[in-house]
């Protein structure tokens, strides 16, 4: 299937993840049981043209809080973590029988960002994944929040959805939500939907965060979900999913929603999982080290201004210019304390300082993900 893009590009379309927020399922008074039935024929057609689906389905806790008749109280995080334990069951429960009505089968996928963290678990679970898909079976994702600590916690599908795509490799991310894409001036007489957004800076200013207590986004961790996506080349679609025919629209490339578009450029497996790991720290570094970073060369010690954050040697960190500007993501090869001591320090004095030898590199470049500069990489290999 070919989707072409506002941009003029082709895009074609073999793998896509769709991400359905809590209240395409609940508003927890009653369930959305005929849109999710018309979704789920929508969904079904495009298999039947050959698109293989990824599922990320909120509402485990807006599910429970419907079937145990629990409305709209506050519930303390332990609480919803107990009906998330619940909610999951029945969610696909009523998804599983939906299907097999049509002859397809689907599968649960509970992640949390250890999974993701961990080189190991990270590539068990993408091959679980690439298998399920190749077997005809439809992957549904979720978090696994009865277990999932603030350490381990996404805390919202739109991410979790993300980082979903990249690490299958997806064509298009879309999140499906009860509105119809962003608004610029959002509840305010002037608001207008953006229906195309080339750089989410310009944009983040519009995005409100959702104050209700089931649902969990809002269109900030929608905008650092298509932040996620477009870094890694997958363009990210936010769209009403109660809108009749949308997906077919979308797909067919009629405007609607609003569509987030990458630079142009997609990254190899390897620098995928590191833009999938949760970011443990912060280095600030001087205007040198960053254009030394934008060509693609190493950090040094000598470059790094700031360290903010306690990490250890492996852990993923934000990079930062002199002004605060977001570079990349990286992983250290060193601990934060160790670097607090050759911040500034040329590499011949690490030794000494450390009282031990180590790579003279902070962040070797192969382990360096620059936003939006990244170059074409193949997709073969881990
Ligand atoms: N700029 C904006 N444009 C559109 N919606 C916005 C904006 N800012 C905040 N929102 C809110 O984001 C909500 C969608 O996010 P959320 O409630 O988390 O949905 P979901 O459960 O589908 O993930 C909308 O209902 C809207 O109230
Ligand atoms: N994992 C939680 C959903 C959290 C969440 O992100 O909700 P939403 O903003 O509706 O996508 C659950 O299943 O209840």
């Amino acid at each position: 299937m070919i989707l072409p893009l506002p941009s003029g590009e082709k895009l074609s379309l073999r793998r896509v993840v769709i991400k359905l927020g809590t209240k395409q399922i609940t508003d927890t008074r009653q369930l959305n049981e005929e849109n999710i039935e018309r979704l789920i024929d929508e969904v079904m057609r495009l298999r039947q043209q050959g698109v293989q689906c990824v599922l990320v389905v909120s509402g485990a806790i807006g599910m429970a809080r419907y079937a145990m008749g629990m409305g709209e109280r506050e519930f303390t995080l332990a609480e919803k973590q107990a009906l998330a334990g619940v909610g999951q069951g029945l969610l696909m429960s009523f998804f599983a029988e939906k299907f097999q009505k049509r002859k397809t089968w689907i599968g649960q996928v509970l992640l949390t960002h250890y999974i993701f963290d961990n080189r190991k678990t990270y590539l068990n679970a993408r091959n679980t994944l690439n298998t399920m898909l190749e077997m005809g079976i439809i992957p549904v994702i979720n978090e696994n929040d009865s277990v999932a600590t603030d350490e381990i916690q996404f805390g919202d599908n739109d991410r979790l959805g993300a980082y979903v795509s990249v690490m299958v490799g997806a064509d298009l991310y879309i999140m499906l939500t009860d509105i119809d894409g962003l608004y610029a001036y959002f509840g305010t007489p002037q608001q207008r939907l953006i229906p195309v957004v080339r750089g989410i800076q310009q944009v983040a200013r519009y995005a409100q965060k959702q104050q209700e207590n089931f649902s969990r986004g809002g269109m900030i961790t929608k905008l650092q979900a298509a932040k996620i996506t477009t870094t890694a080349g997958i363009p990210a679609v936010i769209a009403n999913g109660f809108r009749p025919g949308v997906l077919e629209e979308i797909f067919g490339g009629l405007q609607t929603g609003t569509i987030f578009l990458p630079s142009g450029k997609t990254i190899n497996y390897r620098k995928r999982w590191i833009s999938s790991k949760k970011m443990k720290g912060k280095l600030v570094v001087d205007q040198g080290a960053k254009q030394a970073l934008l060509k693609h060369k190493s950090l040094l010690a000598a470059g790094i201004v700031a360290v903010e954050g306690d990490f250890k040697e492996g852990d993923t960190v934000l990079v930062v210019g002199p002004e605060g500007e977001e570079i990349g993501l990286g992983i250290v090869n060193y601990e934060s304390r160790e670097i607090e001591k050759i911040k500034g320090r040329k590499s011949e004095e690490i030794a000494i300082l450390l009282g031990k030898n180590k790579v003279n590199t902070v962040i070797h470049c192969d382990n360096m993900v620059l936003y939006g500069e990244e170059e074409y990489g193949s997709y073969s290999g881990d």
